[in-house]
């Protein structure tokens, strides 16, 4: 008989309520997933849909007191939503990697931009500095900012957007996560060089094996990216399938629209 391997990330019946009106207010109802090792799974759907806060939770950065979170989220079988902070901190940066729509807000103005891509090995590895930097001069080269040495020594605010994006892509993925959560990573870009993150990522995943969960309202990006894909309305999964099927055969009326929003131009 086979051996059936569990999923790297599986999400049951995930629910997020914000306590900090007087009403609660559930923004995520019910939502599922299942990631294996290696897959590259989107989660589309316009403003306001839930993506981000699904996102966040699955990265464990939602902790506030006035919010409650349900059901499950089982990295390799642990679940994130109950287990000890500090066996949350030792996977995030290390096991999971995350980059976010605006590195300018994650990323720290007032260090160089090799602190900031070395950060996850210093936290969490005991690799001396000389071949840390080694290792973030190499990353920095593979993310495509040939000027590695230059880039290293520089600050946030030196660096195009775009630049930016790569230089936290390269602090994302130092540790080699098995797990990449990209939240709308190429939407503050511009088309030609989010086409270029896109086809980072693919080479990341290639590589590494790493699995990504990109988040994005932008349906054209993700089918282009994705194996499969989930899209979300007013904090529901409305409609899940392969990029293909979606893309080709969508049945919700609410997927038609996105796909109907895309320019012709940049239609598959
Ligand atoms: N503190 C809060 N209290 C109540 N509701 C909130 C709070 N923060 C966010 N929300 C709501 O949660 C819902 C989901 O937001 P989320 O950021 O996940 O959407 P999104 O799909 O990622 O959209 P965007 O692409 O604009 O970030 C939204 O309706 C938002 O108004």
């Amino acid at each position: 008989m086979m051996d059936k391997k569990s999923p790297l990330l599986e999400v049951i019946g995930l629910n997020i309520e914000f306590h900090d009106h007087l009403v609660p207010e559930t923004v995520v109802y019910d939502f599922d997933l299942t990631l294996n090792e290696g897959e590259i799974v989107g989660i589309v759907g316009e403003s306001g849909s839930g993506k981000s806060m699904t996102a966040l939770a699955i990265a464990g950065l939602l902790s506030r007191h006035d919010m409650e979170k349900k059901g499950q989220i089982l990295y390799e079988g642990m679940d994130l939503l109950s287990c000890p902070r500090a066996q949350l901190r030792k996977l995030q940066g290390k096991e999971i990697g995350m980059v976010f729509q605006e590195p300018m807000t994650s990323l720290n103005p007032v260090k160089k931009i090799g602190w900031q891509v070395e950060e996850s090995l210093r936290l969490h590895t005991q690799i001396p500095k000389e071949e840390r930097k080694e290792t973030a001069l190499s990353l920095l080269k593979s993310v495509e900012l040939t000027e590695a040495e230059k880039v290293y020594k520089m600050y946030p605010h030196e660096l195009s957007g775009g630049m930016r994006q790569r230089a936290m892509l390269a602090a994302a993925i130092i540790c080699e996560p098995k797990l990449l959560i990209a939240d709308e990573p190429t939407t503050a870009l511009d088309v030609t060089i989010q086409a270029q993150i896109v086809k980072l990522l693919k080479k990341i995943n290639e590589q590494k094996k790493t699995a990504i969960l990109f988040i994005s309202h932008d349906l054209s990006l993700v089918s282009r990216l994705c194996e499969r894909v989930i899209v979300m309305q007013g904090g529901y999964i409305v409609e899940t399938g392969s990029s293909e099927e979606i893309f080709e055969n969508p049945k919700e009326e609410y997927t038609k629209k996105l796909i109907a929003a895309i320019p012709k131009c940049v239609r598959k």
